[in-house]
């Protein structure tokens, strides 16, 4: 299978002169379809600036991202829209769930505006909440309500998904489950996958660990065996 993302020298500087900051600097790598891979480094050192320019929610300084192998750097504001739309789904450390509105119907916001979305109740299924449907974000813990978020990401079916800590507000007991919900999407539906994340130990999952110091790609493993999620602990 080809590449999902072509990166090139992808450098992003905020301010100008003396108060410059260089959060990327000058970043090179290749992401094969179907892959996990996991994005490791200290804070500060680039890793949301990243993933945010790859997801179209921002633009570079300098550099390019092929999608595909589709230049999405050059896009038109109403363009890289349209990308992030049809392609990107994005998971964050907070839920963001609407409170007066079901699990399915968190679901259900996303499907209505997709071109050919997932059931809501496939989503859920996906990450292990077939059970928890009619609950109510308050009615569910913070693990249960990650895994709605993922579903709600998913159901459009992106060709990518995201994700920036999302077991950064989680122990280890319920941010497995969340890993789980990640393996099991990778492996059955194939979409590539890409996750920040502080806990080294997530890394034993992924295909690809990529480690970010100072803005740079400072070491990038392939791995050849995998741990499965339910194995990890932190
Ligand atoms: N909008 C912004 N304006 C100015 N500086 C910014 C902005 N966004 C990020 N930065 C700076 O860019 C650098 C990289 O930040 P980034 O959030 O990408 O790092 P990170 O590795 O994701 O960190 P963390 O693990 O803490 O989330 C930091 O020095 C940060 O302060």
């Amino acid at each position: 299978m080809g590449n999902i993302f072509d990166i090139e020298n992808l450098t992003k500087t905020y301010g100008e002169g003396a108060s410059a900051v260089h959060a990327l600097r000058g970043v090179t790598l290749t992401v094969p379809q179907g892959e996990l891979a996991v994005l490791l480094g200290a804070s500060g050192s680039g890793k949301s600036t990243f993933l945010n320019i790859v997801g179209g929610l921002d633009r570079p300084t300098e550099g390019h991202v092929l999608f595909q192998g589709r230049d999405i750097t050059s896009l038109s504001d109403h363009d890289l829209t349209t990308y992030r739309r049809d392609h990107v789904g994005f998971v964050f450390q907070f839920y963001n769930l609407i409170p007066s509105l079901t699990a399915r119907e968190n679901v259900d916001l996303v499907t209505e505006i997709a071109r050919d979305p997932m059931d809501a109740a496939d989503a859920l299924g996906l990450v292990g909440m077939a059970e928890r449907l009619d609950h109510f974000p308050a009615q569910l813990s913070g693990g249960e309500q990650q895994r709605v978020a993922i579903a709600r990401a998913i159901a459009k079916r992106p060709t990518v998904l995201l994700c920036d800590e999302p077991t950064g507000a989680l122990d280890s007991k319920t941010g497995v489950l969340v890993l789980e919900a990640l393996e099991n999407i990778n492996a059955r539906t194939g979409t590539t996958i890409m996750v920040i994340t502080h806990n080294a130990g997530i890394a034993a999952m992924s295909h690809r660990v990529l480690r970010f110091v100072d803005g740079r790609l400072d070491r990038e493993e392939i791995r050849d065996s995998r741990v499965k999620a339910s194995e990890i602990v932190w």
